[in-house]
């Protein structure tokens, strides 16, 4: 039988660097930290080693799945378009079937991890963030509509709630409002990055919005969207979750956020328009450990 049919039990040796980029690790170990500082937050102790750790290991896990079956779904539009020409897929440095083969083993495995070793809320929660990317978002949204990212965006927003719900083993209101700080920031990242790549999705017909709306109208929506983060991540300190040294940090990383922002909305858009999205990758980032000090220095002192 012909070796390029390949078949599943024909797979070739696997390139271990092809397959780890097809986990995005970068996005992942970012949804990593926001599910570590859900976990955190979900007690006033230390949380317990073992759900804290294997509840980490399966959102990772399913999370790099989630971007696999991305690859595996983009791989015709990833190959025209200069900004992912070269990811593993298009290049060949790994074939179709060893992807989705991958992207199946991690997403099962991370699932068992939640569901046998954490909890069956956590992994439904999760399997339902890996539906939400990977077919609802990447096969559906993406290509239907210019608000994909804002409706798509709910599922790269819930780590926080997951890892709060490996901890706990049930929702509240605290990890819906780190949900929201997410779901609120996600445009803004998204729609910089998409501005500065606009010819790339109008190539490949992808109704990103600065290809349906135009640029101005983009800019619009970014301001739009960077004033309401600012008064969405006040939220934790108004219901009494976070504190003072929570509130100073919000305001220095927003007030930023909203002058790269406001820069692009009256500059250039290339270079602004990529200021604003790795600056955006930062302040998540940022946030984040801030909400984490908060909480131990609370709990500490
Ligand atoms: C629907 C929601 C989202 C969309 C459409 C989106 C879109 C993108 C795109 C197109 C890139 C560029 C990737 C590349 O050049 O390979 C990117 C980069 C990135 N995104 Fe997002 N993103 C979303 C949500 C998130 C979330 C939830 C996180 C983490 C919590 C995140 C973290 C990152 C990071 C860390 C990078 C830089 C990756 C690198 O440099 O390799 N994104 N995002
Ligand atoms: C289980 C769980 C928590 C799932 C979340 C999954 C996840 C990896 C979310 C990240 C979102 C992201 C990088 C979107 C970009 O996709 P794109 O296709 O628009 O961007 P691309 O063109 O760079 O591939």
């Amino acid at each position: 039988m012909s070796k390029s049919l390949n078949l599943p039990w024909q797979l070739e040796q696997p390139d271990w660097r092809a397959l780890y980029k097809l986990t995005k690790p970068k996005v992942v170990a970012l949804i990593v930290l926001t599910a570590v500082v859900g976990s955190c937050l979900a007690t006033s102790t230390l949380p317990p080693l073992l759900p804290f750790i294997l509840g980490s290991l399966g959102i990772a896990l399913m999370s790099g799945g989630a971007a696999a079956f991305n690859h595996c779904i983009d791989q015709e539009a990833d190959a025209r378009m200069a900004r992912t020409h070269n990811r593993p897929l298009p290049s060949g440095s790994v074939s179709p079937a060893m992807a989705l083969a991958w992207a199946c083993l991690l997403s099962l495995l991370g699932f068992v991890i939640l569901y046998a070793w954490v909890n069956p809320l956590t992994a439904w929660l999760t399997a339902a963030s890996l539906v939400g990317y990977a077919v609802v978002y990447t096969l559906w949204l993406k290509r239907a509509t210019p608000q994909n990212i804002v409706i798509g965006g709910l599922a790269g927003a819930m780590p926080p709630l997951l890892g709060w719900t490996a901890i706990n083993n049930s929702i509240s209101a605290e990890p819906l409002l780190l949900v929201m700080i997410i779901f609120t920031w996600t445009p803004p990242h998204f729609w910089a990055l998409a501005i500065a790549r606009r010819d790339d999705y109008a190539k490949v017909n992808i109704p990103m919005l600065p290809v349906t709306h135009g640029i101005k109208f983009t800019k619009n929506l970014i301001m739009l969207y960077s004033v309401l983060l600012f008064a969405v991540c006040c939220l934790p300190f108004l219901v009494g979750m976070s504190g003072l040294p929570y509130l100073v940090g919000v305001v220095a990383l927003n007030a930023i956020f909203l002058k790269k922002a406001w820069t692009l909305y009256r500059g250039n858009d290339q270079s602004d328009a990529m200021a604003l999205f790795g600056y955006s990758i930062v302040y998540l980032m940022l946030l984040f450990v801030v909400l984490l000090a908060d909480h131990w220095i609370f709990a500490w002192f």
